[in-house]
């Protein structure tokens, strides 16, 4: 299988400037990697450092040290200390981040945010909002709710169209930050679908779940994120 994802003594210390630039190491030595086709879920108790991990892929924080490579278009490319423009453009053309929290635009109706990658992918907006109508209708949100903007939706229907514009694009790598967390078990099913899917579609995938049961249905390995634990 493919490497998607190969990340070589990555590090990660918070400075803390407002109190008196005190040095909080969180990670170092974060080796592992990810394949095309397989889902990997990141271990660990509270405070272990796998949000800080997915996001330092992501390129949100600054990898310290290592190398954080991901195949993009075909390439290996070190998304540690690249240029933020070669990151933003592996953010739009190959990897997904799922958070559990929806950023909505106000005033953008859940129909038109859910199309959105698609449309910056190239796909024809009658093409995007068809397939975007289908993946809201799949995580059970009502039709008549489609044409407003998410704002004033539940906690569990804004993730559930953050689920689907995360899971709507052809991205080769999705990283999934807790992406069950308020949702209904009838919901969970049907992202543990989602996932299967994407699988099957030999996407790679790196999740942080705390649900036991969606674990063991979504991982094909476990990458336990103490062992990579940087003392202070
Ligand atoms: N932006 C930040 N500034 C300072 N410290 C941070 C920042 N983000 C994370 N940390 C610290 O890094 C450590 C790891 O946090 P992180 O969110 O990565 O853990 P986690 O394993 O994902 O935890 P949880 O399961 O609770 O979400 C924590 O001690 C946290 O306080």
């Amino acid at each position: 299988m493919t490497v998607m994802i190969d990340i070589e003594n990555a590090e990660k210390t918070f400075t803390m400037h407002l109190q008196g630039g005190i040095s909080l190491p969180v990670v170092r030595g974060v080796s592992f990697q990810v394949k095309a086709g397989e889902c990997v879920v990141l271990s660990g108790p509270s405070g272990a450092g796998k949000s800080s991990i997915l996001k330092m892929i992501f390129g949100n924080y600054r990898c310290d040290g290592g190398r954080i490579n991901v195949r993009h278009h075909g390439e290996m490319i070190n998304l540690a200390g690249a240029e933020p423009r070669a990151v933003l453009t592996a953010r739009r053309e190959t990897i997904g981040y799922v958070s559990q929290f929806l950023r909505a635009v106000p005033r953008v109706a859940a129909l038109d945010v859910v199309a959105e990658p698609l449309l910056a992918a190239g796909v024809s907006r009658e093409d995007a909002r068809a397939r975007a109508g289908a993946l809201l209708g799949r995580l059970n949100i009502p039709e008549r709710l489609w044409s407003l903007p998410p704002s004033t939706f539940s906690g569990g229907e804004q993730q559930r169209v953050n689920i689907a514009r995360g899971f709507i694009s052809d991205v080769p790598i999705l990283l999934l930050d807790e992406p069950t967390a308020s949702l209904d078990a009838a919901n969970r099913a049907v992202v543990v679908g989602l996932i299967a899917a994407k699988k099957r579609d030999g996407a790679a995938m790196l999740a942080i779940v705390h649900d036991d049961e969606i674990r063991a249905e979504i991982a094909d390995r476990t990458v336990d994120v103490t062992t990579f634990a940087a003392a202070a």
